[in-house]
């Protein structure tokens, strides 16, 4: 049943605190919430998107609402959301808060290589102003290379490279024995957006260097099940007009989650310091710890 388990009270001075909807609460929704209420935004409200309706205890003090449908969200009227729940979250939850004008940071940038939707999901945010955010997530430099790209890119490479165990559950697994990986074995090469709809908990870095660069069709992916490697690999290639780029990034995986690099949740974390400090410019009297503020 939908429900809202818990609602913080409206905090009791003339303004008002910042309303953050978490979408999802796995290994980054929880680094991400733990930050916030300690550094980020220590006065924000804070609402939990879950699948069941289980009550969570407060983070530093910070009371966490917990719902676990997009009414019940909407109802309590966030000032923005954050996605880090899969791909699935985006067109359940993002979809119709940015139709009403709720700003969204997205975790699962691979959800956008579903054309239709990264069609919609541009068009509310077009129509209603709100703005939608995508993280580097686990890998970096996707400012040189959308800098790059206008003056010409011949092509974008990009790898990615974990242990065996963190492509379990994924095709990787299908026909292949991923515990008895005794060598680096690709698992794929193609394009970043079939690599994205095919990996969704694993490629969403291929989706966010095809939108930084030459696009979801012509960003070249490999990806590969290592057993020589401890920490999950990203590696970024291009070559242009501007000379050549070769970033290469080793990640240490969340501990509850050997899919997921902590620096995709560092990043996350990041962005919602960016929105939160434009948003604090846009609208003043919105409440925010005066470290997000410069
Ligand atoms: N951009 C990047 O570099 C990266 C992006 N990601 C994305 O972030 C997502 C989350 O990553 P983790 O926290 O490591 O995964 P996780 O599996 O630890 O946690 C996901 C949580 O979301 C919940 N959830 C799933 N669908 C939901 C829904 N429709 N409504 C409410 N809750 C839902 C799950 O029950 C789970 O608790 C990944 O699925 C992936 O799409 C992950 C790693 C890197
Ligand atoms: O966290 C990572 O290392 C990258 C990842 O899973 C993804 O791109 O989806």
């Amino acid at each position: 049943m939908s429900q809202t388990v818990f609602e913080p009270a409206e905090v009791a001075t003339p303004q008002r605190a910042v309303r953050i909807a978490v979408l999802g609460y796995g290994a980054i929704g929880q680094q991400l919430i733990e930050a916030i209420a300690h550094e980020v935004a220590p006065q924000a409200a804070i609402c939990v998107v879950r699948r069941q309706a289980l009550p969570l205890p407060p983070v530093a003090q910070t009371p966490l609402a917990v719902c676990t449908d997009v009414q019940a969200l909407l109802a309590w009227q966030p000032d923005l959301v954050v996605e880090c729940a899969g791909h699935a979250a985006v067109s359940q939850y993002v979809v119709p808060l940015l139709a009403q004008g709720v700003d969204a940071i997205v975790a699962s940038v691979g959800a956008l290589a579903d054309a239709p939707l990264h069609g919609l999901l541009l068009q509310h945010a077009h129509v209603s102003g709100a703005l939608l955010r995508t993280v580097s997530g686990a890998i970096g430099g996707l400012d040189a290379l959308a800098a790059a790209a206008p003056a010409g890119l011949d092509w974008v490479r990009y790898t990615g490279r974990k242990p065996p165990l963190a492509w379990q559950g994924t095709p990787a697994a299908q026909g292949r024995d991923l515990t008895q990986l005794r060598q680096a074995e690709t698992i794929y090469t193609g394009s970043a957006r079939a690599a994205a709809l095919a990996y969704p908990k694993n490629a969403n870095v291929a989706a966010a260097v095809a939108l930084a660069g030459i696009g979801f069709e012509r960003t070249e992916v490999q990806l590969v099940a290592d057993p020589e490697v401890q920490t999950n690999v990203h590696e970024l290639e291009a070559q242009g007009a501007f000379g050549r780029l070769h970033l290469r990034i080793a990640n240490e995986a969340l501990p509850s989650n050997p899919k997921s690099s902590w620096l995709a949740a560092l990043s996350l974390t990041q962005e919602l310091r960016r929105l939160l400090e434009l948003k604090r410019h846009r609208s003043p009297a919105l409440q925010q710890p005066p470290h997000c503020c410069g």
